[in-house]
């Protein structure tokens, strides 16, 4: 009997529970006939678990409780914002779905001024990205960046509150929240490069589960996935976690894919960039070939720094 039922396990924030309506509406849509449930959960420090499952090639790797309830069938998928997305996982999960990418540009949100550019010398600039913040250190010495943390709505009231002149968030996070009116504009990636994946979702699930995986299939987005594999590519041979001042985006280009990377100094005083094209079946070769590029230029150097301080 066919599948009547998809339970998507998710964190409680407004952005994770966006994310998990929106592929409910998109399957419900596309299913006629299957209902999808939402499982909040709290996912306060996550979880090791010590068994089997949560080994990946020998050694023990973290398993977020979200992983945990696919593993243990009270959940059948998981709905991550990409560049959030670690790149290893348990073993019997993976990301099996990549959706279209929301705009991927970071966004300048402020009450009183319209761009960067119009910043005076020495405004206070709340973010705690170190890619975000090791770009705006290049491009303006003079401004003074302070760190700022919580989910969208908390930067928002702390930058409303006056704690800040301006924050930088993605505009995906704000647009899917109904926020747009806050970007007063966008910042182009010449500025500022994006995470590898933002703006992207993508869906985890067992890998065993073929019929589930069949029934995702209409949320996949290729062009998405190429150039999300890509990013994540140099982002992987940089050996970049999460926190790192790296920067990857890639466009296509007809058959092409473009991509974009850069390893900064969070001080600013050192931005490596490099760039390369080559055909959209080769993201993954292209993204590692940048990395090389980029570790040439002495990436490693700076990511070693920046690993050591934490
Ligand atoms: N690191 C937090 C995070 N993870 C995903 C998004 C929303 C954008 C996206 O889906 O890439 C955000 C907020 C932000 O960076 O402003």
């Amino acid at each position: 009997m066919a599948r009547q039922e998809i339970r998507i396990a998710t964190r409680k924030s407004p952005l994770a529970l966006w994310q998990a309506e929106f592929v409910k509406a998109e399957l419900e849509q596309a299913h006629p006939g299957l209902t999808v449930t939402l499982l909040p959960m709290s996912t306060k420090g996550d979880i090791i678990l010590d068994t089997p499952l949560a080994k990946v090639g020998g050694k023990g790797l973290f398993v977020k409780e979200l992983e945990v309830a696919m593993l243990e069938g009270r959940a059948d998928i998981a709905v991550h914002s990409m560049k959030d997305v670690p790149m290893e996982f348990p073993e019997g999960l993976g990301l099996t779905v990549i959706c279209e990418r929301e705009d991927p540009r970071d966004a300048f949100v402020s009450n009183k001024y319209s761009k960067l550019d119009d910043l005076p010398q020495g405004a206070i600039v709340g973010s705690s990205s170190l890619r975000r913040q090791c770009q705006l250190r290049a491009a303006r010495p003079d401004l003074e960046i302070r760190d700022l943390r919580g989910n969208v709505g908390t930067r928002l009231s702390k930058l409303d509150a006056g704690d800040y002149d301006a924050i930088i968030l993605a505009a995906a996070g704000l647009k899917r929240l109904e926020l747009e009116d806050r970007i007063a504009s966008l910042i182009e990636p010449e500025q500022s490069l994006p995470a590898n994946g933002q703006g992207a979702v993508g869906i985890e699930c067992r890998l065993d589960d073929a019929e589930l995986i069949e029934l995702l299939k209409v949320l996949e987005h290729a062009p998405t996935r190429a150039r999300v594999l890509a990013e994540r590519a140099m982002n992987t041979a940089l050996h970049g976690g999460c926190q790192v001042p790296i920067g990857a985006y890639s466009e296509i280009e007809g058959n092409e894919l473009w991509l974009r990377g850069l390893v900064g100094d969070p001080d600013g005083s050192t931005i490596l960039y490099a760039e390369r094209r080559g055909p959209i079946t080769d993201a993954e070769q292209i993204g590692q070939a940048l990395a090389d590029e980029l570790k040439q230029q002495g990436a490693g150097e700076i990511l070693e720094r920046v690993y050591g301080e934490r």
